[in-house]
């Protein structure tokens, strides 16, 4: 960690730091967490097949709003899971509410994007064979 004093207005070190660091979070997640690599792929596809179905570029924007909220839901709920694991070590009744609502979060997010994405999808796939 190096000292805060002295800062200037951009730090070109601290910032890739801070990249460096949050890109090591996303490939923790990613390497324990099978609902993160779940998403990913599936947020993969979904603008493979936007690209494929000439969706309008506004409805892509909506499309890589919602991911990125799922997947950053994703991470904050794994970070939850283990701040819990770190402060609890047995059986709690809140340790459980805590990683319940914040899974549920995270399913909340997930099913906001599947309804959003049947609506900018689902009349582009009813056209293409009706
Ligand atoms: N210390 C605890 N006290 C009480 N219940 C707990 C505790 N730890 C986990 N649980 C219960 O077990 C569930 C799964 O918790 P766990 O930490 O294993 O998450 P996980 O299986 O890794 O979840 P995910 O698959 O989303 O990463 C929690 O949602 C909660 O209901």
């Amino acid at each position: 960690m190096d000292s805060k004093n002295n800062q200037t207005f951009v730090s070109w070190n601290r910032l890739k730091k801070s990249f460096f660091y949050a890109s090591q979070g996303v490939r923790h997640t990613w390497k324990y967490e099978q609902n993160f690599r779940i998403h990913s792929v599936i947020s993969v596809v979904i603008m493979v097949v936007a690209q494929l179905l000439t969706i309008p570029f506004t409805e892509q924007i909506i499309l890589v709003v919602v991911i990125g909220a799922v997947l950053g839901m994703e991470l904050i709920n794994t970070a939850l899971e283990h701040m819990v694991d770190l402060v609890v070590q047995t059986y709690d009744e809140r340790a459980k509410i805590i990683k319940d609502v914040a899974a549920g979060a995270v399913f909340m997010f997930a099913l906001t994007a599947a309804v959003v994405g049947c609506m900018i999808f689902l009349p582009r796939i009813y056209n293409l064979f009706f």
